[in-house]
């Protein structure tokens, strides 16, 4: 119910629509119960008084009330329909907006496929619910109110028997449709869950068929479908009792009037035309209680479906900008200072995968970063994006502090180069301009200097389709596409995530040349995997178990630091040498 209740809140900017939509439904079943009327005038006055021209009057009349019915009724389907499908669509932008805001963190605590399918199959819910059946539910719930009070008119006697029964029947509908509801949360969730299980192995097919992985994923899907059909099963279960048992009970009631009224008229006390009139509208009612009962179900799912999608748009995000962030200095200069940064994730607080780093980085300054696998390379660069604030100490971008700042201002004066970029759905341009989507194709062809060459070559050139996440493009070739992006950004502080997976020497030789292009005149953090990328660092800092060991030169470190010349030596690799018959074969 309270999902309901919140769902009505979206019906605000549309109140006037609402209310034509109202009226609209009062004139169409107010003209239904009119009709009633009409059948009352024909038998008493028609038949019973044997008049054909009260007949012919009666048609003309009717004619007109079915008229003014057509026109509410499709107005009334129109104007439901339209702000139904209006609020869908709100909520779904709504959901959809206030997830980009939420941490990263928060999709790993719950799951993207789970987040997905609430986004996709609960708001596809609502919208058919909220299009469709709540048009049915709101014209029925009327109607029947509208019969019932014309009932009383007619024949408050029969009316306090069909009363009397009214408990009999909606009993047993509140008793199922409270069970159909939970079934319907449950049903959700497990589809929920097949689609996060799903999603995550048809993304990783390739490692799925390399590992013949197929026969237990097929034995999982197998189980969690039976487990959705199970659910499904005993949903359906209750519906069928809910609607039977409605059904039957309001046919009965109509019986046991007929047979009440068909007495009270044969004693004279009430006209056949009332009688007439009494039993149009009990069985209107009937059939109100049957679509109402029908439909509530499908209500109770759609609130299933809204409290779920409601829950997402109150998670809170855990990185927000302050009431009033702190502005940061222009122009950027790039100064970071990390100051006794302690950091563990929330999944392990007792193991800190940052602890008490201290370090400035001078603006324009080239910093490599070093360390065995796990040692909090990539956690650093989290911090210093702002996907986490730190537990203790602190870290200041051009001197202020990342919590006093907005992140999205922060974040605008870096960019990052993962180890595996990223590329997006779309063509090489719209890559490129993935973090500047306002620069014109000038702006895109300077960033791209560097990889014009095989750009132009590619079929359409910038415009060139490149699959979901860039799929049509080779490793060395997605790095400096991604490279280009990060220089269109034209970041005051760099974070690189260096490739590990070695590209042959030419690609090697370009994508380290886009390097040079994309450092020059800013600040960079680079988790360094190359040495010449340690090499030309400034300064090389190394971090060990969340610990900062040592921060000094190449040459020094390989002199004082036996971890570091046991990292130089095991994991910084020289671009690879063309191999034997690859210098064979150019001779
Ligand atoms: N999301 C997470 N939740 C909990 N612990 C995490 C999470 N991400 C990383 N860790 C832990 O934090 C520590 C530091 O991890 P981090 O990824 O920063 O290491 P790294 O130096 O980048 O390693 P690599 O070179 O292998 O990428 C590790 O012990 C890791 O297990």
């Amino acid at each position: 119910m309270g999902a309901l209740t919140r769902l009505i809140g979206f019906l605000r900017p549309y109140v006037w629509r609402a209310a034509a939509a109202a009226l609209a439904l009062v004139v169409a079943a107010g003209s239904v119960l009119v009709l009633g009327q009409g059948l009352r005038l024909v038998v008493d006055e028609g038949f019973m008084a044997g008049q054909p021209g009260m007949l012919d009057r009666a048609l003309a009349l009717t004619l007109g009330v079915i008229a003014v019915m057509a026109v509410a009724s499709a107005l009334r389907f129109y104007l439901v329909t339209w702000i139904g499908e209006r609020v869908a669509a709100d909520l779904r932008h709504a959901v959809l907006s206030h997830l980009l805001s939420l941490e990263p963190d928060f999709y790993e605590r719950n799951g993207v496929g789970e987040i997905q399918s609430r986004v996709t199959t609960d708001t596809a819910l609502l919208q058919t619910v909220l299009g469709s059946t709540f048009s049915m539910a709101v014209r029925n719930v009327l109607l029947l109110a509208g019969t019932l009070v014309m009932l009383v008119v007619t024949s408050p006697r029969l009316t306090a028997l069909v009363l009397l029964g009214l408990p009999l029947v909606l009993l047993p509908m509140l008793i199922f449709g409270r069970r159909v509801r939970r079934l319907s949360r449950l049903s959700q969730d497990r589809i929920a869950e097949l689609g996060s299980y799903a999603g995550e192995t048809l993304s990783g097919i390739a490692t799925v068929q390399a590992f013949g992985h197929e026969a237990e994923d097929r034995r999982r899907f197998d189980s969690l479908v039976e487990q959705a059909f199970a659910t499904a099963g005993a949903r359906i279960r209750q519906r069928a009792w809910l609607n039977g048992v409605a059904l039957s009970l309001a046919f009965t009631a109509v019986g046991v009037i007929l047979w009440q009224g068909g007495h009270d008229v044969l004693a004279g006390r009430m006209s056949a035309g009332e009688l007439s009139a009494f039993v149009f509208y009990a069985v209107l009612a009937a059939g109100s209680v049957g679509v109402i009962s029908e439909v509530a179900g499908e209500v109770m799912r759609a609130a299933g479906a809204a409290e779920r999608l409601f829950e997402l748009l109150d998670a809170q995000p855990a990185i927000a900008a302050p009431p009033q962030p702190k502005p940061l200095p222009t122009p950027p200069r790039g100064a970071v200072s990390i100051d006794g940064v302690r950091f563990a994730y929330p999944s392990r607080p007792r193991t800190p995968a940052l602890d008490g780093i201290s370090l400035e980085i001078r603006p324009g300054e080239r910093l490599a970063l070093v360390g065995p696998s796990g040692a909090g390379k990539s956690t650093l660069f989290a911090l210093l994006l702002r996907f986490h604030d730190p537990q203790a100490g602190a870290i200041r971008f051009d001197g202020v502090d990342l919590r006093a700042a907005d992140p999205a201002a922060l974040r605008a004066r870096i960019a990052l180069v993962a180890q595996e970029p990223l590329l997006f759905t779309g063509s090489a341009a719209d890559n490129i301009r993935f973090g500047r989507p306002d620069a014109d194709d000038g702006a895109i062809r300077a960033a791209a200097a560097h990889c014009t060459e095989f750009v132009e070559a590619l079929p359409e050139g910038f415009d060139t389709w490149l699959g979901p996440g860039g799929i049509q493009l080779s490793g060395g070739q997605r790095q400096r596409i991604a490279i280009a992006r990060a220089i269109l950004r034209d970041p005051a502080l760099l974070l690189l995530d260096e490739a590990t997976s070695s590209l042959d020497a030419e690609s090697e030789r370009q994508v380290q040349h886009a390097l040079e292009r994309l450092m020059a005149g800013r600040t960079s953090i680079v988790i360094a995997h190359r040495l010449a990328t340690v090499t030309a660092a400034d300064r090389i800092a190394v971090l060990e178990q969340g610990r900062l060991r040592a921060v000094d030169s190449h040459h020094r470190l390989l002199e004082r630091d036996p971890l570091y010349a046991r990292l130089a030596a095991l994991q910084l690799r020289e671009p690879r040498q063309p191999a034997a018959n690859e210098r064979l074969g150019n001779a």
